[in-house]
C-alpha cells in the first residue's frame, strides 16, 4: 500500500467517505420536495434569494407542527443541495445565507398544469423502493428473485396495480417528466406527419399521445396501451382509446408504434418485443 500521508491516499479516503454518505443527497432532495421548498422560493416567479428563516413559514408544514419548524435544519438541507446545483447560495455582506433556485431547482416548481419533477423524486424514494435498495447485493448471489420482490413480496408493477396511491404517484411522476420532454421532441421532430393511427406502448396516463395528436391532427386515432390497472385510471382524451394488456403477450396493431421509456425496465426486453410488432417503431429512451 502507498504512503498513507500522500495526496493520492488523502483524496481516496475522502472520496470513499463521500461515497459512503452519498445517501444524504437524494434524501435531502426528497425532503426538499416533501417540504415544498422549490415552490416556496419560486413564489410565483420571484425566485428572490431567501434565508431559511424566511422560507420556513412558506413551507408545507403539517398542521400539528407547533414550533413552526427548525430553520437550522432547513438550512442544512439547503446547503447540501446547493453543493449539488439545486439551489444558489447568496452571501450578501451579512452572515445570513440566502437561497434561490438554479435551473435544476426550477424543475421542481409546480407549473400551471400542476406538474413538475417533484413527483418523480418522490416516486423514486417511496417506501417500497427504499426497502429494496439494501438488498441489491442479493441480485448477485440470488439472482432468481429481484430485490424489489424480495423486499415487497411482488413485482413493482403488480403492486402499483393494486395500490391507488402508488399508481397515482407513478402516473404523476411520468406526466411530470414526459410533458416537458415531449414538448422538446415535438419542437424538432415531424416523423408523425404521415401516420394515421398510432399506438403508444406503455403510455401510462396518455400524455404523450395527447400531445402528439394535438400537434399532428393527421393522427386520427391514438391507442394508449398499458397495464389494465393503469389504463383504468387514465383520463379521457379526445381521439385516444385506452387499451389494457401485457405488451409481452401482444400489442394492438397500428400504422406506427411509439414507445417512450425511462430507464431500462422495458429496454431489457425490447428484443423480445420487436418480434411482436409489425409496422414502424419509434422508441425513445431517456
Ligand atoms: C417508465 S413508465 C413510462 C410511461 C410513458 N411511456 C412515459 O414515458 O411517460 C413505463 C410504463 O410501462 C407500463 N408497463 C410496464 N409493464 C408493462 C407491460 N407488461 N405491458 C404494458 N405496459 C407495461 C407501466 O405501467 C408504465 O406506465
Amino acid at each position: 500500500m502507498e504512503n498513507e500521508s500522500s495526496e493520492t491516499r488523502n483524496r481516496a479516503r475522502l472520496a470513499i467517505m463521500e461515497l459512503a454518505n452519498m445517501i444524504s443527497v437524494p434524501m435531502s432532495l426528497n425532503a426538499a420536495v416533501r417540504l415544498g421548498i422549490a415552490d416556496a422560493i419560486w413564489n410565483g416567479g420571484a425566485n428572490s434569494p431567501l434565508s431559511a428563516a424566511e422560507i420556513l413559514p412558506r413551507l408545507l408544514l403539517p398542521s400539528h407542527t407547533t414550533i413552526g419548524g427548525d430553520p437550522e435544519n432547513l438550512q442544512r438541507i439547503l446547503r447540501m443541495l446547493t453543493s449539488y446545483g439545486v439551489f444558489s447560495e447568496h452571501l450578501t455582506g451579512s452572515i445570513e445565507r440566502k437561497y434561490s433556485l438554479t435551473d435544476v431547482g426550477k424543475t421542481l416548481v409546480t407549473d400551471s398544469g400542476g406538474l413538475s419533477y417533484a413527483a418523480y423524486v418522490l416516486q423514486h424514494h417511496q417506501e417500497a423502493l427504499m426497502r429494496a435498495w439494501p438488498l441489491v447485493h442479493t441480485a448477485v448471489v440470488e439472482p432468481e428473485t429481484e430485490p424489489y420482490v424480495k423486499a415487497n413480496g411482488e413485482a413493482a408493477y403488480a403492486q402499483y396495480g393494486k395500490s391507488e396511491e402508488m399508481n397515482g404517484l407513478m402516473q404523476k411522476a411520468m406526466s411530470g417528466v414526459s410533458v416537458p420532454f415531449m414538448k422538446a421532441i415535438l419542437d424538432g421532430y415531424d416523423g408523425f406527419k404521415s401516420v394515421d393511427n398510432l399506438v403508444d406502448v406503455g403510455g401510462s396516463a396518455g400524455d404523450c399521445l395527447r400531445m402528439i395528436l394535438k400537434q399532428f391532427p393527421n393522427v386520427r386515432e391514438g391507442i394508449n396501451f398499458d397495464l389494465p390497472e393503469v389504463v383504468a385510471k387514465a383520463p379521457n382524451i379526445p381521439g385516444v382509446t385506452h387499451v389494457g394488456g401485457d405488451m409481452f403477450q401482444s400489442v394492438p396493431s397500428a400504422d406506427a408504434i411509439f414507445m417512450k421509456v425511462c430507464g431500462n425496465i422495458i429496454v431489457t426486453r425490447i428484443h423480445l418485443l420487436t418480434f411482436l410488432l409489425i409496422g414502424r417503431i419509434f422508441i425513445s429512451v431517456i
